[in-house]
């Protein structure tokens, strides 16, 4: 269960082009946690002022509303995702007013204080994890358990990247993730939406760069 392809919002092709201004959008050679070289590489890091990270909030927000998606709980998975999840949650209230309760997990659980390993509101209800991009599944699976554990339900999966590569066999990452959870994982934008945006704009050297690669790890 995966996000069927869609024709390209406005706001996706935002995306791409703020992702390429910011430089979390790059061409060249990188090896990835695969160990696979990529011609392309997407690091979320990078969305790093103030500034950024309420505009990727903004993102999150409208691929909720443009999709339907609906949580309880918005949930990021340490480190990356706790930022991520903060934008998410104050993007939708700012955008939509509503109101949605965020938490995310501490690596170490804390053993003084407060404790424990979550930090934030009660994991009920339907749970949104919020994070940036899928390779092998390990922190949704750990998402996904936390989430069990506090005795809520995981909802679905919003990253900002499918890169729509195989993963262990000949589904993609984020098919196995959809498959083996049943749960839906949403991005903000996919690969195809990148190699679409490139066309448009006529980048020919890494439209060939990049369909070179999906030959090899691509998925249909
Ligand atoms: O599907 P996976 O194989 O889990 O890979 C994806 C995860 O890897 C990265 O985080 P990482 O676990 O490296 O931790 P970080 O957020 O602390 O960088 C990324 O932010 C995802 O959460
Ligand atoms: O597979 C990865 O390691 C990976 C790819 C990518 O585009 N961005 C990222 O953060 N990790």
């Amino acid at each position: 269960m995966t996000e069927t392809q869609a024709d390209m919002q406005p706001f996706q092709a935002e995306f791409i082009e703020y992702t390429l201004q910011c430089g979390v959008l790059r061409f060249g050679d990188f090896i990835l946690k695969s160990g696979r070289r990529s011609p392309y590489f997407f690091n979320t890091g990078l969305f790093d002022s103030g500034a950024r990270l309420a505009k990727l909030g903004g993102f999150y927000a409208r691929t909720m509303l443009y999709r339907g998606i609906k949580a309880d709980v918005l949930y990021g998975p340490a480190y990356k995702g706790i930022p991520l999840v903060c934008a998410a949650a104050m993007a939708l209230a700012r955008e939509t007013g509503e109101e949605v309760p965020f938490a995310f997990n501490r690596k170490e659980a804390k053993d003084h204080g407060e404790g424990g390993l979550l930090v934030g509101a009660p994991l009920t209800g339907s749970v949104l994890v919020v994070d940036d991009v899928i390779t092998a599944g390990t922190s949704v699976r750990e998402s996904v358990e936390i989430i069990r554990a506090a005795g809520a339900v995981p909802g679905g999966v919003l990253i900002t990247l499918d890169r729509q590569e195989k993963g262990q066999g000949e589904l993609s990452a984020v098919q196995e993730v959809a498959n083996q959870f049943q749960l839906p994982v949403y991005s903000i934008i996919t690969l195809h939406d990148i190699l679409r945006y490139l066309e448009t704009m006529n980048r020919r050297a890494e439209v060939e760069a990049i369909r070179e690669y999906q030959s090899r790890f691509g998925v249909s």
